[in-house]
């Protein structure tokens, strides 16, 4: 038994009623929890509304916090949206630390997301890039100004969607308009999250906008997934390459290697749902990240480009088994990776009360814990004074890997048994886009921009987004 003055919570700013330090978020809560973290501390407790909350802003803090207590902190907080949208929390992506999320989650790495898996959609990304590398190809020629991040965002979509629903069906069912709006009503500001006594008043409207949201998804996804049954019952899916929704009805019907999962109809939907979410902006968004990065940078273009001239030559396209020879484009993608995380923050909760060794800090059960990525790539203290310059040297000597096994100032893809399960695909599908865009183009800013012009801001939501959309000039390199 712990005596309440050994219970001592870690420091952080005074708390206002009701709101707690909900004030304090601002537009962009990445950067305003930096700033009090350098005040408070890189474990600091907020009070965001009713809800206790911890901010870590260090590598050292997530590995004391987290490198002993996985599990502890092996939770996800509950959010209205997420939990309307995705059927009560029936993914894995957000549901609560425990069997259920064990058994989908394993599911999920086995037979969507292996390295078997993520290398049989080779040619489907390979003809998706052909694509836009010939329509590039006309827009140089006419030495047009390209909406890079039309392009970048189109072409992911495409990829993602062809290998999680099959054939691209996001004209005919407005899928796009479905999956952009829950995205957006996911990574929105919910006051009934941090306040729950309001949240039936549904004071901002989220929980109707949600609930009609969640109808028009569903609509498009039963659709989607009735033709998929039609086909499979007439025999008529054969000839074509099998993707996720074939592979779960597989697994809803039968036991595959002995293992019954025991998924109905609306874990199906709420899987595709997470693969969607867990694919689609995080892999966009770095890319654009990489690119706004490149044009900033034409020193590092300019070594980029000349690792891939001398890997693949000039006369072909580059190949995903070249990849593990693109030791340059890899320190780039972590470079990027490091200063615009996918997320701004790593959302969990602990499970349990655990006392922290070495602070003595006491954190209870059902804690929120962000684990704000942003800052973290940032810290001086790692990184040194010119954190906030791109440099991939920096990585040269050091081998950190993607998973934060030994390095916890490096987690772009979280840590633990709650990282992310798509690392492999996320990073095929970043490392071959952009291997392929800057192979075949030389890139340049628009007339009158010059490098240090171009606008780096962000924008705060479940992923962290360009705030503005890259405009670029390519003209022909290679082939
Ligand atoms: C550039 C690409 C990606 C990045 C940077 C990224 C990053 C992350 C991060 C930071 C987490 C939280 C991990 C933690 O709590 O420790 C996560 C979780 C997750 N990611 Fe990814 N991700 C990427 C691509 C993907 C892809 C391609 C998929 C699936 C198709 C995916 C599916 C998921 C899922 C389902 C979770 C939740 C896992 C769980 O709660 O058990 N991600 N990702």
């Amino acid at each position: 038994i712990k005596h309440d003055h050994q219970k001592q919570r870690p420091p952080g700013p005074p708390a206002w009623p009701v709101i707690g330090n909900l004030h304090l978020l601002g537009k962009l809560p990445h950067r305003s929890l930096q700033t009090l973290s350098n005040k408070y501390g890189s474990i600091m407790s907020l009070r965001l509304g009713q809800v206790h909350t911890l901010v870590i802003s260090s590598g050292e803090a997530v590995e004391l916090l987290l490198k002993t207590n996985d599990t502890v902190f092996a939770s996800r907080p509950k959010s209205q949206a997420s939990d309307i949208m995705s059927y009560g929390s029936k993914g894995f992506a957000i549901s609560e630390y425990g069997p259920y999320w064990r058994n989908m989650r394993k599911l999920c790495t086995l037979h969507l997301l292996s390295a078997s898996k993520v290398e049989s959609f080779e040619g489907l990304r390979r003809e998706e890039l052909g694509r836009v590398v010939e329509s590039l190809e006309r827009a140089a020629a006419a030495r047009e100004i390209v909406d890079v991040t039309r392009v970048v965002t189109n072409l992911i979509e495409r990829i993602v969607y062809r290998m999680v629903l099959g054939a691209d069906k996001d004209e005919e069912y407005g899928l796009k308009e479905a999956i952009h709006e829950g995205l957006r009503l996911a990574g929105v500001f919910n006051l009934a999250d941090f306040v729950p006594c309001l949240a039936r008043l549904d004071l901002q409207g989220h929980k109707r906008n949600s609930k009609k949201q969640s109808k028009v998804l569903d609509d498009v996804l039963e659709k989607i997934i009735k033709e998929h049954e039609e086909a499979i019952n007439s025999n008529t899916q054969k000839g074509r390459q099998e993707d996720f929704i074939d592979i779960l009805l597989s697994l809803m019907h039968h036991s595959i290697d002995g293992q019954d999962y025991g998924i109905d109809r609306t874990n199906v939907k709420a899987i595709l749902q997470d693969m969607i979410a867990g694919s689609f902006e995080t892999s966009s968004s770095t890319v654009l990240w990489a690119l706004s990065s490149l044009l900033r940078n034409p020193r590092v273009m300019k070594t980029l480009q000349h690792e891939l001239d001398t890997v693949i030559g000039t006369k072909r396209m580059v190949d995903e088994i070249d990849l593990s020879k693109l030791s340059y484009l890899e320190m780039m993608i972590k470079e990027t990776f490091r200063l615009y995380p996918a997320g701004a923050f790593i959302p969990r909760e602990s499970t349990k009360d655990v006392m922290v060794d070495g602070y003595g800090y006491y954190i209870k059960k059902g804690t929120r814990v962000l684990i704000n990525l942003w800052a973290i790539g940032r810290d001086p203290k790692v990184w040194s004074d010119d954190a906030e310059t791109f440099c991939p040297e920096r990585f040269k000597d050091k081998d950190m890997d993607f998973r934060g096994l030994e390095y916890f100032e490096f987690i772009p893809f979280g840590l633990g048994r709650r990282g992310c399960p798509g690392m492999n695909l996320g990073l095929i599908t970043v490392k071959i886009v952009l291997a392929q865009l800057i192979h075949s183009f030389n890139w340049e800013l628009p007339l009158g921009l010059s490098p240090n012009d171009l606008d780096m801001s962000e924008c705060f939501g479940l992923s962290l987004p360009r705030a503005k959309n890259l405009l670029a000039v390519p003209t022909s390199h290679t082939i």
